[in-house]
């Protein structure tokens, strides 16, 4: 069973192409990284494939159901980039993690102990077990965001898909963070990471794609630690082509630091 299959994905808004034939595929248990400069289409082809960017072509599979008639999201836990957890009305840090598991209440309907449980579990995971009541608002930027990633863990995912999770917090979570999402493709996840650098991530993630305005220009093992001086050695894509092809040749450019 493959959790994500993308082919020929493309993605224009007023007539320009953001995302160019993309395709891609995550099998259980693995993790994917989606490198590259601003710009070059990496939320795009997440929102694609969460179906909140509308294709211009190609087609999508999620759990090998075709994206239009998948309707089993709460198999999917999702950490948008940079978004505050507070709205307008301040939750606390274990209501916005509690709604993480709405979409297992309405359907399945399990003991509300077992929502507790998990939510607890979650929150415990992100090191805020002792946050719960508290505001939102009263946490640091990292803190929230580790709200949101506990928010994601508590919809129990088979995937977990994070958008520059480690922008512009502090060291502590990223370790979190990384250590989290260990744990989670241990217990079989699947995870496609969205992000510039890998930072603490780099050992948890086996692939890379990397893309540049809108096209993968890369496939292959990721970049281990300070990947600013690495070049990849094995299936580069050339520019506009599927990141499927069988090609040798290596980038004359460190891709790596194109940030
Ligand atoms: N809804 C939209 N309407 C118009 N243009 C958009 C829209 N969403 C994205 N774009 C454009 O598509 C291109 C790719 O954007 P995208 O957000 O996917 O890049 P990214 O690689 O995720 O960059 P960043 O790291 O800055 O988030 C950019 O030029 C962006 O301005």
């Amino acid at each position: 069973m493959s959790i994500i299959e993308t082919h020929g994905v493309t993605v224009s808004y007023g007539g320009r192409a953001v995302l160019r034939e993309a395709s891609l595929t995550l099998q259980p248990g693995e993790s994917v990284s989606l490198m590259g400069a601003n710009g070059s289409g990496k939320s795009t082809l997440v929102r694609a494939i969460l179906g909140l960017a509308p294709l211009t072509a190609g087609k999508i599979e999620l759990f090998d159901t075709p994206q239009r008639r998948f309707r089993d999201w709460k198999r999917i836990g999702y950490v948008p980039q940079r978004l505050g957890v507070a709205g307008g009305v301040p939750s606390t840090v274990g209501e916005v993690v509690a709604a993480g598991r709405l979409a297992h209440r309405r359907l399945l309907m399990p003991s509300r102990k077992r929502d507790r449980a998990v939510i607890s579990d979650s929150l415990e995971a992100v090191g805020l077990a002792h946050r719960a009541t508290e505001a939102v608002t009263t946490l640091s930027g990292g803190q929230q965001q580790r709200v949101l990633i506990a928010r994601a863990l508590a919809t129990e995912p088979d995937l977990l898909i994070l958008d520059e999770p480690t922008v512009g917090v502090d060291a502590d979570t990223q370790a979190t963070l990384a250590e989290v999402v260990g744990d989670r493709i241990r217990a079989g996840c699947a995870v496609l990471l969205v992000t510039h650098e890998l930072g603490p991530l780099s050992s948890t993630v086996e692939r890379a794609l990397m893309l540049s305005e809108g096209d993968i220009i890369y496939e292959g093992p990721a970049p281990s630690g300070d990947h600013d001086c690495e070049t990849p050695e094995q299936h580069p894509v050339e520019q506009g082509e599927h990141c499927h092809g069988d090609q040798t040749t290596v980038p004359d450019r460190n891709i790596w630091g194109a940030t």
